[in-house]
């Protein structure tokens, strides 16, 4: 058995180089960003007013000053600027060459034509000409783009940018047992729930899911279900990956040619994982327990779809303390399930009682995964442990 970290490395040495797309802005959101965007314009573009108010120079604060144009968003004030005046201004509006500030209009007194300044306020209101970006400024690669990243796109004048295409993932998941969501299960059946849970996991890490028919437990129609695959840009089993008689998938892709990377890891759960590539495509066999199926997707499947969009791997371990002692850890890395609490400094983790990798209610209602380092000691209440977080 190797290591989770092992694994972890050589999962990711199966991602083929993200290729690239082209896609309007508009539908850009959530995609990665595979190359460089740039800005075309600086920003603001003139030094703009941040306040509706008056602009003047602050060399003339003290006198009465006399009003001789107006400026607004959109419509430049364009005469000559004289000392002793000032231009009625409001908020986005360029402040004119020549006026260096702008009061806000409830700090002064206006009669007709001539402005009284009661108070200076604090700061000039003007937006320098380029505080944001510059033109030549870049957006650098390697982002899942989110709703600020779109928004600056769309002001530094990029209509549409380069992301990669989001991988298509085939989900196989396969057993006697198991029927659909809303059938009626016979005697000895249980409802499939590991493709549906995966192909969500898929599609938070930016894939696209094939969800396959359910594969029977025969070779035949797991060979079915690998042809069924063909095209996708990663492959992903679920079940069958252990030592029964009816676990048949490694057998299976190894007759049609798998070049098998790993099987079974120091990891608990989720033991019996298998990686490889099957004709140039990678393929990860994750065990059918639905959570260790589930933390084989968190700590495998999602990191590479996002390396294979050109992204970080996504596992950002983070501290915590402990809300109760635990004892020793055996021979596996352990990912325990877990709530979070807010503590005094950290935040404060409890671990369920009953860690059984068949239970989905307690998967779904931990917050994080406590990472045990294969033969950690005892930990006492209070130790500082790391955690992964879990989406909910
Ligand atoms: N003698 C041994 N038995 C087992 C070992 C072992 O080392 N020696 N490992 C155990 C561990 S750890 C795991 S994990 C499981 C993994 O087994 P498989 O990958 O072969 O999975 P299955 O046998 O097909 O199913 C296990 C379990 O999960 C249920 N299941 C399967 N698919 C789904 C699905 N799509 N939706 C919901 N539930 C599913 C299935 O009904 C079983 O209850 O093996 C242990 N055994
Ligand atoms: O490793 Mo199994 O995945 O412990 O339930």
């Amino acid at each position: 058995m190797i290591s989770v970290e092992d694994a972890l490395g050589r999962v990711l040495a199966l991602a083929p180089a993200p290729r690239g797309e082209e896609v309007a802005l508009a539908g850009a959101a959530g995609r990665a960003l595979l190359a460089p965007a740039i800005a075309r314009l600086t920003q603001p573009p003139f030094d703009s007013a941040a306040m509706d108010g008056y602009a003047l120079r602050s060399a003339d604060l003290g006198g009465p000053l006399r009003i001789i144009g107006e400026a607004a968003a959109g419509h430049p004030w364009t005469g000559t600027p004289v000392p002793g005046t000032a231009i009625r201004i409001f908020t986005g509006a360029p402040v004119p060459a020549g006026y260096d500030r702008v009061v806000m209009q409830e700090h002064v007194r206006r009669e007709d034509d001539a402005l009284t300044v009661l108070e200076a306020g604090a700061g000039s209101h003007v937006r320098v000409r380029g505080s944001d970006f510059a033109a030549g400024d870049e957006l650098a690669p390697g982002r899942r783009l989110g709703p600020a990243d779109i928004g600056l796109l769309a002001a530094m004048n990029v209509p549409a940018v380069t992301v990669a295409r989001r991988p298509v993932v085939a989900v196989l998941a396969g057993g006697d047992e198991l029927v659909r969501p809303g059938e009626t299960p016979a005697p000895g059946q249980i409802v499939s729930s590991n493709d549906l849970a995966i192909a969500a996991q898929v599609e938070a890490a930016g894939g696209v899911p094939r969800i396959l028919p359910i594969a029977r437990d025969t070779e035949a129609s797991l060979r079915a279900g690998f042809a069924a695959a063909a095209g996708a840009d990663l492959v992903v089993t679920i079940g069958g990956a252990s030592v029964g008689d009816h676990d048949l998938v490694a057998r299976v892709a190894e007759g049609l040619g798998l070049a098998r990377s790993f099987y079974k890891i120091a990891m608990r759960p989720g033991k019996p994982l298998m990686a490889g590539s099957l004709a140039g495509t990678p393929l990860l066999g994750l065990p059918g327990n639905p959570v260790s199926a589930m933390v084989c997707g968190i700590l495998f499947m999602q990191p590479l779809i996002r390396v294979m969009q050109g992204l970080p791997t996504g596992l950002a371990p983070r501290r915590a303390r402990l809300a109760a002692r635990l004892p020793a850890e055996g021979p596996r890395q352990h990912y325990l399930r877990a709530t979070l609490e807010q503590g005094p400094d950290l935040p404060l983790l409890r671990t369920f009682p009953d860690q059984d990798s068949a239970r989905l209610s307690l998967m779904a209602e931990a917050d994080a995964l406590l990472v045990r380092p294969a033969g950690d000691p005892p930990r006492q209440e209070g130790d500082v442990i790391d955690f992964l977080p879990l989406d909910r």
